[in-house]
């Protein structure tokens, strides 16, 4: 069934901006720094999770002034819902992972099954060092395991449902230049 445009409409004009452009953009360049410490001189492949860590990766990547490869991995476990289920891999590595630095850029660290699997997957196919990057952590005690934390987070959220800067409502607003918290949730 098509979704309802004045709904997806709506669904902004309601939404809670828990953080805005210039926040992000503070947030970002603060990893950026620690990145470039961590893995300037390692040649790192760089993965952007896809859909979500498009835009956080693309902005990011332009904060980084040193030599690395860079590609996608697709893995997704919500597809378009509110709530997560098991995941399925679209898109696997194209390069060989054996014996280099990998770091997985994400938008988001929630319950975090996502980036367990992905950070296992990449370990598995021979990577030396597997860091992980995500723009927001959403705070809560449902992670998958007690105190997993990404290697580099940008901001700490809230548990509700969240939109904007490559987050989805019902695979809308990936493009808003913000972090928005849907309403009454
Ligand atoms: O920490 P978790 O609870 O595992 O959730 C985090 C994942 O959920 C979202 O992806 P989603 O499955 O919605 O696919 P998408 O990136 O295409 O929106 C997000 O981009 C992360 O990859
Ligand atoms: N759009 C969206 N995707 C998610 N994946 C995991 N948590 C969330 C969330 O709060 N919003």
């Amino acid at each position: 069934m098509p979704i309802d445009l004045d709904h997806v409409k709506q669904v902004m004009k309601e939404a809670d901006c828990l953080y805005n452009q210039q926040q992000i953009e503070a947030a970002m360049d603060s990893m950026a720094a620690d990145i470039t410490q961590t893995l300037q001189d390692s040649n790192p492949i760089v993965y952007s999770v896809m859909n979500g860590g498009l835009i956080i990766a693309g902005q990011l990547l332009t904060r980084l002034n040193f030599p690395m490869e860079v590609g996608y991995l697709h893995a997704t476990r919500y597809r378009n819902k509110l709530s997560g289920g098991e995941l399925f891999w679209k898109a696997r590595a194209e390069h060989s992972l054996v014996g280099r630095s990998v770091l997985i850029i994400d938008d988001i660290l929630d319950e975090g099954h996502t980036l367990a699997a992905i950070v296992e997957y990449c370990r598995d196919a021979g990577a030396e060092q597997v860091l992980t990057c995500v723009l927001l952590d959403k705070r809560h005690d449902r992670k998958a395991y007690e105190g997993m934390r990404a290697d580099f987070t940008g901001l700490d959220v809230e548990d509700r449902y969240l939109f904007g800067f490559g987050l989805d409502y019902k695979g809308y607003w990936r493009n808003a230049a913000g972090i928005y918290a849907l309403k009454d949730h």
